[in-house]
């Protein structure tokens, strides 16, 4: 039997005459964690919805544990779906205590009362259950809507920007205990939201959406490291683009000198590209004949991240420990540490100072 649990094959929705989302496929393996991410406007809510049934579908098809659920000519209720909801601003009954809330989707259940005080302690309000919405903090009464949601057993729970509006340590806190949960109980679950760190830290897997196409469907670690796509590799995570010719199918001359990858890239000997450099790629190397001037400086506690430019012009960004401090305007020497080169074919000539013939990078012993 096959383990996907959510389908979505070729996939496009939207609003009267206006396609939102186009050409969509991903499929969802039980127990696993999804999510749509991708910058707003994109149709993240939108395919959601669709999922959930609130939208119909104008191509392709939404399908769970192999059903049709959405097709153009085929929609099953929402409330048939056994699709669970949370939403951005928890949507309560403000009316219903806490324990009314959760128990409302499992009325007619014979041991409703056993598994309102299961979820109440899964989500650590054990003692809250007589308060009414009004009572509570906006982290616990997320915690109210998610058991709410999950009490009729969803075969998939959809969240839509859980988390935004809760501020920095507490967001940070409920979505690491909300993965925690769902993975405690087996639960399917796709989320929505246009923050990175959150979809890595909740997800394990993660779609990236640019104007309603999907760019990229795969792992946290693969989008940072491998990203398929320009707009990917920009829009995960921090760095810079700095432009190079291929040598070999697996190094590139650059004018921070050859670097060499873990990967080879089927393009022609001599292409332009672009190398995508990321903060973590460069290293600081007293004594390095390669410098840069900080011009720019973050500190973001355990660590700073440094805006550099080289003498060519060109900017990079690096980070390092906050201990190894360094002041505006000074100059570095530093060198490139990549495992993972990331490229693309790029439009232009390339521009590198230091071009070396190739035979001479070669013979040299590929270095950086
Ligand atoms: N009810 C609606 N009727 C018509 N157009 C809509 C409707 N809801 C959303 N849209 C449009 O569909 C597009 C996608 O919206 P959607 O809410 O899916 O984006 P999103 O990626 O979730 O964005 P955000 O992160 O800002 O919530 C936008 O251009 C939006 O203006």
């Amino acid at each position: 039997m096959s383990d996907i649990v959510l389908e979505l094959n070729n996939l496009a929705c939207g609003y009267a005459g206006h396609k939102v989302v186009q050409e969509l496929s991903i499929h969802l393996r039980a127990g696993d964690i999804g999510c749509l991410l991708g910058p707003s406007g994109c149709g993240k809510t939108t395919t959601l919805r669709s999922i959930a049934g609130f939208e119909p579908v104008s191509a392709g098809e939404i399908r769970l544990d192999g059903q049709v659920l959405s097709s153009p000519t085929h929609n099953v209720p929402p409330e048939q779906r056994r699709i669970g909801m949370v939403f951005q601003d928890y949507a309560l009954f403000p009316h219903l205590t806490v324990a009314q809330n959760i128990a409302f989707g499992i009325n007619k259940h014979p041991e409703r009362q056993r598994i309102v005080g299961e979820l109440l302690e899964l989500v650590k309000l054990g003692k809250l259950g007589q308060r009414y919405p009004h009572e509570l903090s906006g982290g616990q009464q997320q915690r109210v809507a998610l058991a709410r949601a999950l009490a009729p057993e969803p075969r998939l729970l959809l969240l839509d920007e859980p988390f935004s509006n809760l501020d920095g340590e507490l967001r940070r806190r409920l979505s690491g205990e909300v993965r925690d949960i769902l993975k405690a109980r087996g639960t399917s679950a796709m989320l929505v939201t246009h923050d990175q760190s959150e979809a890595f830290a909740v997800c394990d897997q993660v779609g990236v959406l640019r104007e309603g196409r999907l760019q990229q469907w795969d792992t946290p670690y693969n989008l940072y490291h491998e990203p398929a796509t320009p707009f990917v590799a920009s829009f995960i995570g921090q760095g810079y683009f700095i432009r190079g010719q291929l040598l070999t199918p697996d190094t590139v001359q650059t004018e921070l000198g050859v670097i060499r990858g873990n990967r080879a890239y089927q393009l022609p000997t001599g292409s332009a590209v672009d190398v995508l450099l990321r903060p973590d790629d460069i290293v600081g190397q007293e004594g390095s004949s390669l410098t840069a001037t900080i011009t720019g400086k973050l500190f973001l506690g355990a660590s700073t991240l440094y805006r550099l430019q080289l003498a060519t012009g060109s900017v990079l960004e690096a980070i390092f420990p906050s201990h190894d401090d360094h002041s505006l305007g000074e100059v570095l020497g530093i060198r490139v540490s990549a495992d993972h080169l990331v490229i693309f074919s790029a439009q232009g000539s390339v521009n590198v100072s230091a071009q070396l013939p190739l035979e001479q990078v070669l013979a040299s012993g590929v270095s950086v």
